[in-house]
């Protein structure tokens, strides 16, 4: 029991914090030993399951991250950008296994990780489910069998409190369009279309983004042409499909060289 991997989770009270949480918590393939939120949160030094509204687990919430990275094989962590860049460091230091979902991460950022997955395994996507991992493959090939003729429309859906647009996911989904199609993504992109903008450039790969309730997340790939539409769609309903890629992603994680890894490495497709 003592021999498996030992998780800690940032972020405990976020909607993934705790998602996560219940997963490693439920798992027989890992240990939860350490959860983590901001110096001054009213869950700090209290039971992590009493927190969660339920049965006592056994630890307690800390506000310091390097303690309990040092202490961990793994480090799960879907909070906000200037988190996980902080985080970056200290697993690297530690060198826990970071696996990254936190999404709205800027070019500075990813430099960032880049740097600290010198000295440590970093898995970072922004959509750790199965399904739309296979998605973003079927986007891929689907972009590179149609031609221009075809425009592609990348729409997502997600609830009221998402922060960042067009989503992690969208943007895994535009690369692959982008891929496919033998283009750089950043000459094609058209996001946030807004009054007279003119009609469509042919080529170019469109980004919508709809907020609204509490959906979990929705994305479709559109390829749109005279006379006929290909749709591509991924629903989520739970998020407890990102939990467990995350926990799946940590453990394949250990014993890797450093690095940079994605989902893509971990499900092996
Ligand atoms: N890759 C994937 O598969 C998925 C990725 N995500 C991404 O995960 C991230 C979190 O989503 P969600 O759980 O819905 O968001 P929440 O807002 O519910 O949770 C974010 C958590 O991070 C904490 N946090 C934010 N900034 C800091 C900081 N500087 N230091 C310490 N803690 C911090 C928040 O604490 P506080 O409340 O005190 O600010 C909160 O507990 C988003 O970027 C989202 O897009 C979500 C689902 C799937
Ligand atoms: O913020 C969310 O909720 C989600 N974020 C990820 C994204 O930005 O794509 C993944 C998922 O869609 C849920």
């Amino acid at each position: 029991m003592t021999n498996l991997p030992g998780i800690v989770i940032t972020g405990a009270s976020g909607r993934m914090g705790q998602m996560l949480i219940k997963t490693v918590q439920e798992s027989d393939k890992a240990r939860l030993v350490g959860v983590l939120e901001r110096p001054g949160h009213d869950w700090i030094g209290k039971d992590i399951g009493e927190c969660m509204g339920g049965a006592p687990m056994g630890v307690a919430v800390s506000d310091d991250a390097l303690e309990l990275f040092a202490h961990a094989q793994a480090v799960i962590d879907f909070t906000a950008p200037a988190a996980t860049v902080e985080f970056a460091g200290l697993a690297a230091q530690a060198r826990a296994v970071h696996v990254i979902g936190t999404t709205g991460l800027s070019e500075d950022d990813l430099k960032k990780i880049n740097a600290a997955a010198r000295h440590a395994t970093v898995v970072r996507a922004g959509n750790m489910s199965l399904g739309v991992n296979l998605l973003v493959q079927l986007t891929k090939k689907v972009a590179a069998a149609l031609d221009e003729d075809f425009d592609i429309e990348v729409i997502e859906a997600h609830h009221n409190k998402k922060v960042d647009a067009p989503s992690g996911t969208a943007l895994m989904l535009g690369e692959a369009a982008a891929e496919g199609r033998g283009v750089s993504l950043d000459n094609v992109s058209d996001r946030g279309r807004d009054g007279i903008t003119g009609a469509r450039e042919r080529g170019h790969i469109g980004f919508s983004a709809i907020r609204g309730g509490d959906i979990v997340g929705e994305h479709d790939v559109l390829f749109a042409a005279p006379g006929e539409r290909v749709v591509l769609r991924h629903i989520a309903t739970d998020r407890a499909i990102f939990a467990r890629g995350a926990l799946k992603a940590a453990l394949w994680g250990q014993g890797k060289a450093p690095g940079e890894y994605d989902m893509m490495d971990v499900l092996g497709l």
